[in-house]
């Protein structure tokens, strides 16, 4: 207990405590040692002067003692009263006393007691601490003649004894006062350091302020210390200012990563992430405040156009300007998001029927629509936009998310560049291509196809040059789908690749049969899809069919959309060139309707242009039709390219391209395309003129 009291008394008391210890100590040492001395010499001061006395009377006393003078003697023993210290002396002679001295007021032997009792009895007294004894042989001559007694008393010796204690313990306790003093002083001087140094360990570990330091610089133990300390907090600080560094760095990369998480780097728009997170909690707020949760989702049109056209990079600054039209368009509370390739979402809160919603559509529609200038190119983008929205907290984020997407589904088909709400029709009609996709994916092992031909009649002769092979889908609840219909569907959810296989396999027999029946190698023209022609083994795939068929590779035609140029890889090319080399032709569909760059009729090796039947259904009656088909007419024939006339079902247009020297045309003035079954009939027909003229 005590121990551990003094353990945690302070550095200062502690060095006191042990500093009055080592001084009382000393000081108790030093008065035992200056009493011890001081009573010894006292006492031998005393013991010579009895002894003195002692010889002086034995010399002055002894022939008194020889003759038995009692008289003499005592007197001579009266002589002892000058000396206040004896008590008493005695002399016997021959055994009994001779001659006495007392002290006034000392108590007297019995004088009728033996002087051999007496003596004995002398003897046997001890000195004690008030009184010394002293008996002394009385010689004369060599002889003992009697004995000298002396009692004195120590009060002299206790006297100057007492004194030499006072003196000592005044000296002693100077002494203590002093050395406290100067301990105090010198406990100030060595302990200041020390305390200085815990204060200011105290302050570090108080304020976490490592920049404090200490200011002593001795060169004692306590020196070192403080430098330690000071390098010490130097390290800390060093440590401090680095680990400050490598947070900040950390909080920078976290916030760089956060960013890379949550935000877009091309648009610096927020992601599709972040509104994944977003859309929920914007439901519920919506529908706490009874507000509509309005979701607007946003896709570019023929935004692949660009990107092939100009390259990825000016594809990527484009959606950066887009991202920004769409933010500037926003008003507060309102969000918008990059949720894919070229799709955006915006987000907002609109309290009235969609009033915000409709507004802001017609604003980003119409900004979109301005020339956006990127690398000195000028473009134009149209932007359509699907709508959806509601009250319910129990809406599914990924619902509100799909009628968005079917509704501007809707708007891209219905030609582009504007917004459509989602409302029942569309939930049918989104409901009806999901029942399609479904559909489709069994409809070939189901034999639900047909390949129908149409005739493609040689304008000079008038004759059946050859077919197109046009899908079509027995659908057996709705009855024949469109191929405009399914194709699209078929192409998204990828069955396109097996069903167009088909198609090529079937077209190719079907021209086998006819070359078969009639000695004549009709062309054979069969759509190829986009997606199958991104295929890498394509080409072999469409030549494996040719010889496994064992049809003439000339008499195969692939047609392919303006669109498909549009990738104008190399490996796009060399697969043209791959059907070129094997004989293949290849022909561009719908000429004039896309993107018509005449740089791509030089690049890819093309036989046949087919001009879309939009330019000639009022060739006969709109001047600007009829000279965009004859523009395209004399092109072809420039290029030596076969020209190939769509959709004519008038004689009038048959004969405007027949003057303007179109080689070939297709529609329903000759025959609408035709189940297998009716080809024979129809060839028949059209050779009957011929038959007529040689008969
Ligand atoms: N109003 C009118 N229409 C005429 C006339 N002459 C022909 N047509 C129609 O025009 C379309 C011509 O086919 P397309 O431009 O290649 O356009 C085709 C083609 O792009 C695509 N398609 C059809 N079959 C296939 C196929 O097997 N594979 C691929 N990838 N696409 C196909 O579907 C499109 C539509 O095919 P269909 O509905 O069969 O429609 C056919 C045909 O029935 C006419 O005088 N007047």
């Amino acid at each position: 207990m005590i121990s551990i009291r003094l353990k945690n008394l302070s550095i200062r008391i502690k060095l006191l405590l042990a500093q009055g210890l080592v001084t009382v100590s000393a000081l108790m040492v030093l008065l035992a040692i200056v009493l011890g001395y001081g009573y010894t010499s006292f006492r031998n001061d005393l013991y010579k002067d009895l002894d003195t006395q002692a010889t002086i009377i034995e010399r002055s006393s002894s022939a008194a003692i020889l003759f038995g003078d009692k008289n003499t003697t005592n007197e001579i023993l009266s002589t002892l009263k000058l000396m206040s210290s004896i008590n008493r002396a005695y002399i016997f002679h021959e055994g009994a006393l001779l001659a006495n001295y007392e002290k006034e007021g000392i108590a007297k032997p019995h004088r009728q007691l033996d002087g051999k009792v007496i003596l004995q009895a002398l003897k046997h007294q001890r000195s004690s601490f008030n009184t010394h004894m002293l008996i002394k042989d009385i010689v004369f001559d060599g002889r003992v003649i009697g004995t000298l007694f002396i009692e004195a008393n120590l009060d002299k010796l206790n006297t100057r004894l007492s004194l030499l204690i006072l003196a000592v313990a005044i000296a002693a306790m100077m002494g203590l006062i002093l050395s406290l003093l100067v301990s105090i002083k010198i406990n100030k001087f060595l302990t200041q350091p020390i305390l200085s140094l815990t204060s200011l360990v105290g302050k570090v570990s108080n304020t976490h302020d490592y920049s404090v330091r200490s200011h002593l610089l001795t060169q004692d133990e306590i020196g070192s210390l403080a430098k330690g300390i000071n390098s010490m907090l130097i390290s800390i600080e060093q440590r401090d200012e680095q680990l400050e560094t490598e947070l900040a760095k950390q909080k920078e990369t976290e916030k760089a990563l956060d960013r890379l998480a949550y935000f877009d780097t091309i648009t610096q728009l927020p992601n599709r992430h972040f509104f994944n997170q977003q859309l929920p909690k914007k439901i519920a707020e919506a529908a706490r405040f009874n507000k509509i949760c309005c979701l607007m989702f946003i896709d570019l049109d023929d935004f692949k156009v660009v990107n092939d056209t100009y390259g990825h990079r000016i594809g990527d600054q484009l959606l950066a300007e887009v991202g920004q039209r769409l933010k500037n368009k926003l008003k507060s509370g309102d969000e918008v998001f990059r949720i894919g390739g070229d799709e955006f979402a915006i987000l907002i809160s609109d309290n009235n029927q969609f009033s915000h919603a409709r507004e802001l559509a017609t604003k980003v529609i119409h900004d979109c629509a301005e020339k956006f200038i990127i690398n000195n190119n000028d473009l134009y983008i149209g932007i359509s936009i699907g709508i959806s929205g509601s009250t319910q907290p129990t809406i599914q984020a990924a619902d509100l998310l799909r009628s968005a997407d079917n509704a501007m589904y809707r708007a891209k088909n219905e030609g582009k560049n504007n917004f459509k709400f989602f409302s029942k029709e569309i939930d049918d009609e989104s409901h009806f291509r999901h029942y399609l996709e479904n559909a489709l994916r069994g409809a070939l092992s189901r034999n639900e196809f047909e390949v129908f031909y149409q005739p493609i009649v040689n304008l000079r002769t008038e004759q059946i040059v050859g077919f197109e092979a046009l899908l079509r889908w027995h659908e057996p609840i709705y009855g024949d789908i469109s191929p405009a219909v399914f194709i699209p569907c078929a192409e998204r959810i990828g069955v396109i690749l097996p069903i167009g296989e088909w198609v090529l396999r079937e077209a190719c027999l079907q021209q086998k049969q006819l070359r078969d029946e009639f000695g004549f190698d009709f062309i054979m023209n069969v759509n190829l899809s986009g997606r199958q022609l991104r295929e890498f083994d394509v080409v072999h795939k469409i030549l494996d069919i040719v010889s496994e068929t064992g049809i003439n590779p000339s008499s195969l035609n692939i047609e392919l959309t303006e669109s498909v140029l549009m990738d104008n890889s190399q490996s796009t090319i060399n697969k043209f060139h791959a059907l070129r080399a094997a004989g293949v032709s290849i022909s561009i569909d719908d000429f004039g309707t896309g993107y018509s760059s005449l740089s791509y009729l030089k690049r890819f090796p093309i036989n046949t242009i087919k001009i879309d039947r939009s330019f000639i259904m009022d060739i006969a009656h709109d001047s600007e039709d009829q000279a965009i088909t004859l523009a395209i007419i004399a092109l072809a024939n420039t290029l030596k390219l076969t020209v190939v006339a769509e959709g004519v079902e008038t004689q009038e247009q048959k004969r405007i391209l027949r003057l303007n020297n179109c080689e070939k045309a297709q529609g329903y003035l000759f025959s609408k395309p035709l189940p297998s079954t009716a080809l024979r009939d129809t060839i028949e027909s059209f050779l009957q003129p011929l038959y007529d003229q040689t008969a």
